[in-house]
Order: structure tokens, then sequence, then C-alpha cells
């Protein structure tokens, strides 16, 4: 019972009073039922009664009024109220339909929009142990599943529920001791499906849960790496792992769906046998078939409509338990937008501040460990950059080149020691130290979109400052390329630029690094795929910036950084200056 109320406690108070407006317009709607099925008792009663006007005379007076003086014209009539009132009450239900579901989908968008943003801004290290699979379903499927797999059912759940309960009090006016036979007999299944099936449908939830980021793994996998995958003729190893996670999370789903069947015909059957058993036992008392007659009408109508009813609120608490899994795992992710939305914390910052750098960087004492790493990667490193230097750093595979390089970005932090920004320590202030740098890795992220877009990352289309592309685009020395494209830098790229040449690539990271105009350039092993000349090429293009700007670029050749004004070698955690 407590997970039907989970769902409350990620909102906000504001929310949460929303959600109780809601569920107080859900009572009226529930009464409104309640009153439609009961209204037809006394349509039964008039019809059955020709003197209906007559031993009523306060009605009869109120008809006369409005011409209505036959007994044939006064059943028309209360035919056309209760039309009026079934009408009525289902645009009222059709409203707070709506009103529930747009409650949801709004809540499902700022929540999926919290989750991404929350990914975003957790420290590099927490993406290191990450798999994107994972934060992939949890920012996709995550908010759909909790808001139209738990929120709306839960939402429907109360309404079911109070709707169970009025008829069911209305039930006992007509005729307490069937009442409470159904009431009983019906809670008693209720509860022995949900306690049976309670369980099973818990583990069929986490299987479909953990099978769902499974099978998106390898679904990426597969073809994130379909050169690979093709050349190596691996098409079928992808494809099996892939059917494996997603057969397991079929299954799951399919075992859920059939295990959320079975209670509408267990509870049919025991329903109507219980009825029709009850008015066997009533003939046997000796009461007459006509006397029973009218009762069984608002019976039998309370008991369909108590039936359904019972069977959606078992199904909708099994729907719920089902997804739970899912909830649970992000729940303190929840709560946390839940508080950041209380506190009106400014989103992802873009942050003005800028940190200023006019003399040198100084690396003092630097130590760095992995969390689950045994031995310190760097161990009390010291050295220091002047401004405009282009510096090399140098060193053995694993010496940890890339290691200072994250932290000198701000990505990782250190475990010990600073880096001093005339003479101000980096980590105080990391964002507005970042706002000076720009990177270019081995391997450039181009997003499927236009060269221009991809030059100048993260900036709306409309705000592209088209002089400076063109700028950039001459000092990467890729302008006379992309001039001769038939859409120039309007040229879309491909997912992850396949349509253009490795070179081309490290080129407009270069280009897109140039375009925030960075005092300090960081460059890990950015030509170090390439081929000779075009490594030639770029390597002399940077160093057209020498003296400019700052430049820190990690290389294994040596031919990349002839020209450079000293190298840091790294060698197991510690340094010297070549
Ligand atoms: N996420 C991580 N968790 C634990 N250890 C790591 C992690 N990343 C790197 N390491 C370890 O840190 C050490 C330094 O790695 P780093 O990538 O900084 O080396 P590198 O000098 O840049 O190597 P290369 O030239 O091959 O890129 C290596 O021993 C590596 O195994």
């Amino acid at each position: 019972m407590k997970d039907i109320f989970k769902i409350f406690t990620i909102f906000t108070p504001k929310q949460q009073r929303y959600c109780g407006v809601i569920v107080f317009c859900m009572v009226i709607g529930a009464m409104l039922e309640a009153v439609g099925i009961g209204a037809i008792l006394p349509l039964i009663s008039i019809m059955g009664d020709e003197g209906f006007l007559d031993k009523h005379i306060v009605v009869k007076q109120y008809a006369e009024i409005l011409n209505i003086t036959t007994h044939t014209s006064f059943i028309i009539f209360s035919s056309a109220l209760l039309i009026i009132l079934y009408v009525l009450k289902n645009l009222y239900m059709a409203w707070l339909t709506k009103l529930q579901i747009n409650f949801s989908t709004q809540n499902q968008i700022v929540y999926a929009e919290g989750l991404l943003e929350g990914y975003i801004s957790k420290p590099y290290l927490y993406h290191l142990d990450q798999n994107s699979a994972t934060l992939l379903r949890n920012v996709s499927s995550g908010p759909i599943l909790i808001f139209t797999g738990i929120l709306i059912p839960t939402f429907t759940l109360l309404t079911e529920a109070i709707t169970a309960v009025t008829i069911w009090s209305m039930l006992i006016l007509v005729d307490a001791f069937t009442a409470i036979i159904v009431a009983g007999l019906l809670g008693a299944m209720m509860y022995a499906i949900l306690k049976t099936f309670r369980k099973k449908i818990a583990k069929r939830g986490e299987v479909q849960n953990k099978y769902s980021a499974l099978y998106m793994k390898w679904l990426n996998q597969g073809l994130g790496a379909i050169k690979e995958t093709k050349v190596l003729r691996k098409e079928k190893y992808f494809l099996d792992e892939f059917v494996g996670a997603y057969q397991k999370y079929g299954q799951a789903n399919g075992d859920f769906n059939f295990i959320n069947q079975l209670p509408r015909m267990f509870i049919e059957t025991m329903v109507t046998s219980t009825l029709l058993i009850l008015i066997i036992v009533k003939l046997m008392m000796g009461i007459q078939p006509m006397e029973i007659v009218p009762i069984l009408g608002v019976l039998a109508l309370a008991a369909f409509r108590l039936m359904p009813c019972a069977n959606r609120i078992v199904n909708l608490s099994n729907g719920i338990k089902f997804q739970m899994p899912l909830f649970n795992l992000l729940y303190d992710e929840l709560i946390a937008i839940k508080e950041r939305k209380l506190q009106y914390e400014a989103k992802t910052c873009e942050e003005k501040e800028q940190l200023g750098f006019n003399k040198e960087i100084k690396v003092e004492k630097l130590t760095f460990r992995y969390p689950q790493g045994k031995k310190e990667v760097l161990k009390q490193i010291s050295f220091s950059i002047p401004k405009g230097c282009f510096v090399g750093i140098v060193g053995q595979s694993g010496a940890g080149k890339t290691t200072f390089v994250d932290i000198m970005l701000g990505l990782l932090n250190p475990s010990n020691g600073k880096i001093l920004v005339d003479s101000v320590d980096i980590f105080e202030n990391i964002r507005a130290w970042q706002a000076n740098l720009s990177y270019v890795p081995q391997s450039i992220y181009l997003i499927d979109g236009s060269i221009r877009e991809n030059i100048a990352l993260g900036i709306p289309e409309q705000e592209i400052d088209d002089d400076k592309i063109d700028k950039v685009l001459k000092m990467a020395e890729l302008y006379e390329f992309v001039e001769e494209l038939p859409e120039k830098s309007y040229t879309y790229v491909g997912e992850r630029g396949v349509k253009l040449s490795g070179g081309q690539r490290q080129r407009i990271g270069i280009a897109r690094a140039l375009y925030y105009e960075p005092e300090v350039l960081i460059l890990d092993e950015a030509t170090s795929a390439l081929d000779n000349e075009t490594e030639k090429s770029i390597t002399h293009t940077i160093l057209k910036l020498k003296g400019q700007i700052t430049i820190i670029a990690i290389a294994h050749r040596v031919s990349t950084l002839e020209e450079c004004d000293f190298k840091i070698k790294f060698n197991e955690g510690q340094v010297e200056r070549i």
C-alpha cells in the first residue's frame, strides 16, 4: 500500500496541493458515478408503478408546472433527466481525466529534463563508472513509466476505490446483507490475488528493468561499432546478445500481462456465481421472484459496476508494483529534482565569470588516485607554464598524461595539491577557469548537424556568428574545403561526422576550439590518429597560434612537438621538464 503513495513524495508541496485538488475532483466524480447508478432504481420503480404521481403529491405538483400529467410523459421526462445526468457526468469525467493527464505529462517533461540536467552536471568520475545505456534508459523511459505507469494509475486507482466505496454505501441502503457479502467476497478475493501475485510481479518488474538497460546497451554497441561489426563479421554476435536481453525483457512483460489478465476472469466467475447463488438462497427463503426483481436490478448493476472496479483496482495495483523497480532506482534522483525545484537552483550554469590569466599556470604538488585505483597516477608533481607558451606533454602510455589534462580541464579533482593560475586555485571556481579553455581530444565528437553547428557547438543556430565561423575555418585550414561543398558550412556531417575524413574531423575540432577564443588550448593526442602529412599540416595550423594563446599538447610523435617551448615528461606519476 505504501508503494501507492510513494509517488507523491517526489512532488513539491505546491504539486502535492495540486494532486489534492485532483483527488477532491475525483471524489466528486465518484459520487456522480454512484448517483448515475443509483438513479436507475427510482426509474425502475416509476416504470412499474402506474399510480406513482398520485402517491407523491409534491412530485405531481412540480410535474404539473412542467406540463407533465401522464405516467408515460413522466417516465419520458425522468429518462431525459437521467440522460442529461449521464452526459454531464461523463463530460465532467472527461475534464477530470484531462486534468490528470496534463499534470502527468507536464511533470514527465520536467522530470526528464531534471534527470538529464542531473546527469550532465554530475562529476566526470561518475560518468566513467556508468554505462550510457543505463542513463539513456533512465532519461528516455523513466519519466514515461513513472508518470504514465505509476502516477496516472495511482489517480485511477484512487478514483476506483472511492467509486467502489460510494457504490457499496448505496448498496448497504438497498440491501445491507447482500452488500456485506459482496464486499467481503470481493475484498477477500482482491486481497488473495494481490498477495499471491505481489512477489511474482515485483520480480518481473526487476527483470524488465534490468534487461531494458541491457538490450539498450547491446543496441548501442552493435550500431555504435557498425564498421568493426561488419568488417569482423560479428553481426550475429551483437544480434544474439541483443536478442538474449530483449527476450528476457519481453518475457517479463509478457508474464506480467498474463498474470494481470487472470484476476478479471477469477473475479467475474466468483461474483456471477455468488450473485446467482444469492438469488437461489432468497428464493429458497420463500421470497417471491417478483419481489426480488427491482432489488436485483440495482444489485446486479452495482455488482457488475463493483466487479470491474475491483478488477481495475487489482490490475492497477499490479501495474504500479511492476513499474516500482525503476521508480525505486530513480527515487533519490527524483527527490533531488524536487529539492532543486524548491531551491530554485540555477540551471546548468553558463556563467559569464572568467578567471583572469595573465602570468602563469603553476602546478603544485599535484597528486591523483582514481577511486578504484590501487596506486597514485600522479605523485606530487610540480611545474609551471608561463602564459603564451607551447608546452608538450610526453611520456609512455599509462604515465598519467590524460589524467593530468583531465584535472587541468576541471573534469577530475586532485586528491591533493593545487593548480594555481596567477596565484588563484582553479578548483575554487572551476567554471570560471573553464571559461579560459578549449579542448581538442584524439577523437572529436561530432553531432549529426551542419558544419557550423558543430563548430559553434552548444550555441543556438540563430545565434551563430558566421564571420567568426569563416575566421576559424580559415585558421583551421578548412575554409577552401567548406566553400566547395554544395551547402558550404550548412552541410551536414552525418552521425559522428561519418561524411568527413579523419583529418577534416580533427580540423573541425580545432575550429570548434578556436571559435570560443580560448586563452588556453589543450590538445590530447589531437593528431596522433592521422597520417604524417595531415598531422604535419594540422601541427603547422596549431603553430600559427603559438604566442597568441597558451597551448598544452599531449603527443606521442616527436615531430608534433618539435617547435614547442619546452616539454614535460611524465613517468610513473613523476614529471621532469625537458
Ligand atoms: N577511470 C579510471 N579508473 C581507474 N584507473 C584509471 C582510469 N583511467 C585511467 N586509469 C589508469 O590511470 C593510469 C594513467 O592513465 P592515463 O590515461 O592518464 O595515461 P596516459 O599517459 O594518458 O596514457 P596514453 O598515452 O596511453 O593515453 C593508467 O594506469 C590507467 O590504467
